[in-house]
């Protein structure tokens, strides 16, 4: 494997052992690791986490049980029914960039109550209670996931700390970001990406994106390749499944309060080829900020040592890609981003419970090849 450690652009994604940030005698060392990964890759995979591996392996069991439930029971937990954008979707109910994104998904999150009431921005709703099916139906099913939520939950809060020492920062620089536990949420999601088939010909798993908040930790639960981060020339440079790892990589958020500093990578999902008898599986954990915080309020602003913004400087300017930008942060508070976000993605929901917002991105209604596949599915 080349080694990545010194390029610039990237051509395979640096691992970093996170057991080596817990020792004096080594924390320079993974710091030092840390800090290319964020400046010059934006991905990194992460090994020996503080996550423990009977808790993923509960995880990953359940995955194709979820899936594998009636058709019935999966659509009474249907994200159509949440103001919260939480519950699930059926392959192709999901938006990137416009373009029809072919996976499954469960959304959930740590336990949260909406603190919406009547008068307040509609964005203080886009945090509420999951849906789970019945617990008769999979026993253990909430109980292994909300395990799962609360320990990748305390890896992102130390990994925020630790991303902020690599930069040569005091470690609580970006709390600022966050209100206290229980005024945040953070969002995972259960995903299966079948096979290309037939019926549906396309091979996007998941269209090229940026993630939108501050850490993104990815478990890759099955063995299948597919998952893709653009390097500096465009190209697009696989993130195979390394066991005992987790993905970490960084949104939008995170490089607007950086001012560039930290990359967040544009990626893709492509499915598995009609020739694989088993779908691939993923599960995403987004690291949300307060819902309240302005990116751009020069309040916000952070001052770097000169010897970073001169790493980011030497690694050049990065490329211009058409994918999902998360552009508001120039001008909204960060929770409202997270609603356009959501209500770009998923159009039925937005229809229904922020129409307001459904009449301003699909001022023409609901794209034909959104209810076209609705129909496929309808129909299979
Ligand atoms: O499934 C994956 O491997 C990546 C998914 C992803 O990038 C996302 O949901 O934002
Ligand atoms: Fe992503």
């Amino acid at each position: 494997m080349p080694d990545t450690t010194t390029t610039k652009d990237f051509t395979s994604i640096p691992v970093i052992d996170f057991s080596l940030s817990t020792s004096p005698e080594t924390k320079p060392f993974f710091l030092s690791q840390l800090q290319n990964a964020l400046i010059n890759v934006g991905f990194l995979y992460l090994s020996n986490s503080t996550v423990e591996g009977k808790v993923v392996d509960e995880v990953k069991r359940y995955l194709p049980k979820f899936f594998g439930l009636p058709q019935e029971e999966k659509d009474k937990i249907q994200m159509g029914n949440s103001p919260h954008y939480m519950g699930y979707n059926r392959l192709g109910a999901e938006l990137t960039k416009g373009e029809t994104d072919f996976r499954e998904q469960f959304d959930f999150s740590t336990p949260h109550v909406s603190r919406w009431k009547p008068g307040d921005p509609d964005f203080y709703n886009i945090w509420g209670p999951s849906q789970y099916p019945n617990e008769r139906i999979l026993p253990g099913f909430q109980n292994a996931l909300e395990t799962y939520l609360a320990q990748a939950w305390d890896l992102v809060k130390e990994l925020i700390q630790l991303v902020a020492e690599a930069l040569g920062l005091p470690r609580d620089a970006f709390s600022r970001f966050f209100d206290s536990d229980d005024k945040m949420s953070c969002l995972g999601k259960l995903v299966r990406y079948p096979p290309v088939t037939q019926d549906i010909k396309s091979s996007q798993g998941v269209g090229p994106h940026f993630d939108q908040g501050f850490l993104t930790i990815l478990l890759q639960a099955s063995d299948h390749p597919g998952l893709q981060a653009q390097n500096l020339s465009g190209e697009w440079i696989d993130i195979p499944p390394i066991a005992g790892t987790f993905v970490v990589n960084f949104g939008r958020g995170l490089e607007f309060v950086t001012d560039g500093i930290i990359r967040a990578t544009c990626h893709r999902v492509i499915s598995p080829p009609s020739t694989s008898n088993t779908p691939r599986y993923s599960v995403p954990f987004f690291q949300n900020i307060s819902l309240d915080a302005r990116l751009s309020d020069p309040r916000n602003k952070i001052e770097f040592p000169d010897e970073i913004i001169q790493l980011r400087d030497a690694r050049g300017k990065l490329v211009d890609t058409d994918a999902v930008n998360f552009t508001e942060f120039a001008t909204e508070p960060s929770g409202k981003v997270l609603l356009i976000g959501r209500a770009k993605s998923h159009p039925n929901v937005a229809e229904r419970y922020y129409p307001h917002l459904f009449e301003r991105y699909f001022p023409n209604g609901l794209p034909d090849h959104f209810k076209k596949n609705a129909e496929i599915q309808v129909l299979s």
